[in-house]
């Protein structure tokens, strides 16, 4: 039996299994993830690795050779008002050159049962209400995503599905993509941007999914991903006493894991800056500089995805 989408209903996405094969080709390979309602969560993977033909199987235009992925627990198809249940963005979107915006959105309005009130709504959402009656063949890269978006909220769905959005935004359009796609998780909603740079969903993910040649690489919060790479660089005359107190006398906390890098270099996992002049001082250790390294998170990306750059 099929339902209506309830209004600020909570739809989990989740894969079981999923599988694509393009005759020889496995494009998705026995993947299982769940994407949570009111979070961000990033679908990373490098070019090739599956993303897209993941996501067009999750709005039925791809048939998984086996395997499932449901939304709030059903397939797409079995939703009596799809277009309220999920929206999705793809790259390819295309819009008739000779259409203006408006003319654009009240087609597809008209074939999802939608008021025209809900075009004009979406205009003004959008920030296009001043180019509504443009030709959409003059409208710049950022003006399509933003129609592209549009469209897809028409039925003000409780999923939205993002492929790759930030293609030739520019910063103040990216800027202002993360902050809508962070409200529309803040209203309970589930929100999947797709990229094969990490750089471009680091700022706005809770979560990350990792895909590398079709198969699953890891699936956690994005904080727990930074959170293995936290490290503090000291330089120090006395490195080789400070390893020793590192290791010996731990300060209380994270337990620290100590690499030598240089004659007066050293790097420190797990305790923070502050601890561990604490405990150089506390010892009459000199210490000549110490930074806290921002976890390159991008350079873990491309370790776990294999890539290089
Ligand atoms: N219709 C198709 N027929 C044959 N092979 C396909 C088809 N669609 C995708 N593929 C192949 O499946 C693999 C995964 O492609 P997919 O587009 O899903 O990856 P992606 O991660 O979205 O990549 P990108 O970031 O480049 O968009 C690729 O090897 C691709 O060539």
């Amino acid at each position: 039996m099929t339902e209506a989408t309830m209004t600020g209903e909570r739809l989990r996405i989740e894969a079981r299994h999923l599988t694509k094969r393009f005759g020889d080709i496995t494009a998705v390979d026995d993947l299982g993830f769940t994407v949570e309602p009111g979070r961000v969560t990033g679908f990373l993977g490098p070019n090739g690795s599956g993303k897209t033909t993941t996501m067009r199987m999750m709005i039925g235009h791809i048939t998984p050779t086996s395997g499932s992925v449901t939304i709030g627990g059903k397939r797409y198809r079995e939703f009596t008002d799809p277009s309220a249940a999920v929206g999705a963005v793809f790259d390819a979107a295309s819009f008739h050159p000779d259409h203006s915006a408006r003319d654009h959105l009240r087609v597809y309005a008209a074939m999802g049962g939608h008021p025209d009130e809900r075009v004009d709504e979406l205009l003004s959402l959008m920030d296009l209400t001043g180019a509504a009656r443009r030709r959409t063949r003059g409208f710049s890269t950022g003006m399509r995503q933003r129609l592209n978006l549009a469209t897809a909220l028409l039925g003000d769905p409780r999923v939205l599905l993002l492929d790759e959005p930030s293609n030739g935004l520019d910063p103040a359009g990216t800027a202002w993509l993360r902050s809508f796609l962070r409200h529309l998780a803040g209203e309970g909603r589930t929100v999947l941007i797709s990229s094969h740079v990490l750089g471009e969903i680091q700022q706005v993910a809770d979560d990350v999914v990792v895909i590398r040649q079709g198969r699953l690489v890891t699936a956690a919060p994005l904080s727990e991903l930074s959170g293995m790479e936290a490290a503090v660089l000291i330089r120090s005359p006395d490195a080789e006493a400070l390893v020793q107190v590192f290791t010996r006398q731990p300060p209380a906390g994270p337990e620290p894991r100590v690499e030598r890098i240089g004659p007066d270099q050293l790097r420190v996992w797990g305790p923070d800056a502050a601890h561990l002049a604490d405990l150089a001082a506390a010892h009459h250790l000199r210490i000549h500089g110490l930074t806290t390294e921002e976890p390159d998170l991008e350079r873990l990306f491309l370790d776990l995805t294999g890539s290089t750059r």
